[in-house]
């Protein structure tokens, strides 16, 4: 079987920020990628008519899941990419046809489909000389009322090429995804933009945390640096709303309120988790870091103070 090295840039996963997972969801809430499903529609809909009306609104990276071999010509008109829907994933006439398209694939796995059967749909696609495949978990029935994701098989599908996982029934396994090597989620097309929202400040935080990265060069190594630094902005941001908090409550906040004791406690505990950097380095970067966050307590109060001394 001919399976390409996953890491090799594949048009799909090169559509967005390629150190992020690409979040997938109906165009009107603005993802990464939006997804139509003209299945959906059960074929009812002219594909070409449904596809311009979507293409008025949304220019954006667009994934369509076509009905029939039919719907491809509006298919290449308006998207970049071919969902196949995981009922017909065992279709090859179909698979074949979209392949040929030079579209890349996405491919969807039918709710009871081996990791074999999965691969081999997605070698049908390679074998027409389409290198642009990418896997879609989307569920196993089980005695769930929704598919249940198979997080294993994400994670040796994973070894093999790039793979999505559909976490629409299930938004909050959506970091599980990730940590089992998911290089983006689909959230539905009906998904609301608080969910998307929410769905990627988890990922970019907690995402990095559960990547194992081992970066052989320099922009990989930068990327991982990137990826660490977003969720250290993140833990930063809400540390000092935090620390923010603890000044209203004491008798005496901000710089005058300082508790030297408390700080060196903070630093023995992390250095107990960062042996690398050590006590002397880490009392340095968290005096910076207490610093910046009661500075930024006391311009807030300076802000609101005036406004209070009005009534
Ligand atoms: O714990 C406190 O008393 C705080 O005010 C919070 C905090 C911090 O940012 O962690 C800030 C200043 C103090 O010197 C110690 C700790």
């Amino acid at each position: 079987m001919d399976l390409h090295d996953p890491d090799q840039p594949v048009l799909i996963t090169d559509l967005h920020d390629p150190d992020q997972p690409v979040m997938i969801a109906g165009p009107a809430v603005a993802p990464d990628v939006a997804v139509v499903s003209l299945r959906r529609l059960h074929g009812r809909v002219d594909a070409a008519g449904e596809l311009a009306r979507v293409r008025r609104s949304y220019r954006g990276p667009l994934l369509v899941e076509p009905f029939s071999a039919r719907d491809l010509p509006a298919v290449v008109t308006h998207a970049d990419g071919v969902v196949v829907g995981g009922a017909w994933m065992q279709d090859f006439q179909l698979l074949r046809a979209v392949a040929r398209t030079g579209l890349p694939v996405v491919v969807q796995r039918a709710t009871a489909a081996t990791l074999e059967e999965w691969l081999s749909a997605a070698e049908y696609c390679v074998a027409e000389g389409n290198r642009d495949v990418v896997l879609c978990e989307t569920g196993t029935r089980t005695h769930l009322p929704h598919a249940t994701i198979d997080l294993e098989l994400v994670r040796e599908a994973g070894r093999r090429r790039p793979v999505f996982v559909d976490v629409s029934a299930a938004p909050d396994l959506a970091v599980a995804a990730l940590s089992a090597g998911a290089r983006g989620l689909f959230l539905g097309e009906d998904a609301e933009p608080a969910l998307v929202a929410e769905v990627r400040a988890k990922a970019a935080l907690l995402g990095p945390l559960v990547r194992d990265d081992e970066p052989e060069t320099i922009p990989d190594a930068r990327a991982a640096i990137d990826r660490i630094d977003a969720a250290l902005a993140t833990l930063l941001e809400r540390r000092a709303e935090l620390a923010a908090t603890v000044q209203r409550l004491k008798p005496v906040g901000g710089f005058a309120g300082r508790d030297p004791r408390r700080e060196r406690e903070i630093v023995e505990a992390m250095a107990r988790r960062a042996p690398r950097l050590g006590e002397d380095r880490l009392a340095r970067i968290m005096a910076a870091v207490i610093e910046a966050g009661l500075e930024a307590s006391e311009e807030r109060d300076l802000r609101i103070q005036p406004l209070a001394n009005r009534s």
